[in-house]
């Protein structure tokens, strides 16, 4: 899978531990910064990296910051994408099987390196049911429009 990454300086050394196992799994990733832990303002790297999942350049879209809330704000704003701020593998499941989620955020300043793996990895593996929650999802974007 193309997977798109991005994080400010809080989220950088998560982010580079998730792309690492991607990358490890085979998945090819798009990095879009930042580049070091030295201090960055978040809004740019959670558009261009959204922005590469609703242009269909990317399938999905893993974002960090020190709490992952600044990045799922921003990526929230950007037309076609579901973004999710997930704490554990649960809420990552959920947000696929129920709302499509095709951008997930994680807390830099929270979750262990080990649990933030599982969590992409849920987020990667879940496939979005359908059904009553295509509807659902559909008027999400009748909203957006
Ligand atoms: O969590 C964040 C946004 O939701 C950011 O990554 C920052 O950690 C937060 O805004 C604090 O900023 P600081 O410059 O690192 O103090």
């Amino acid at each position: 899978m193309r997977i798109a990454v991005g994080s400010d300086h809080a989220g950088f050394h998560l982010k580079e531990h998730v792309a690492a196992t991607l990358r490890a799994a085979g998945h090819e990733v798009v990095d879009v910064g930042t580049t070091s832990p030295d201090s960055v303002d978040y809004p740019g790297f959670a558009r261009d990296a959204a922005a590469l999942v609703a242009r269909g350049e990317a399938e999905r879209g893993v974002l960090a910051c020190g709490s992952g809330v600044g990045v799922a704000i921003v990526a929230n704003k950007v037309g076609g994408i579901r973004a999710v701020n997930a704490h554990d593998p649960q809420e990552a499941e959920m947000s696929r099987r129920h709302n499509d989620a095709n951008v997930v955020t994680l807390s830099g300043a929270r979750l262990e390196p080990g649990t933030a793996d599982e969590i992409v990895r849920t987020f990667l593996d879940t496939d979005f049911e359908g059904g009553r929650h295509a509807r659902r999802v559909g008027q999400i974007a009748d909203i957006e429009a």
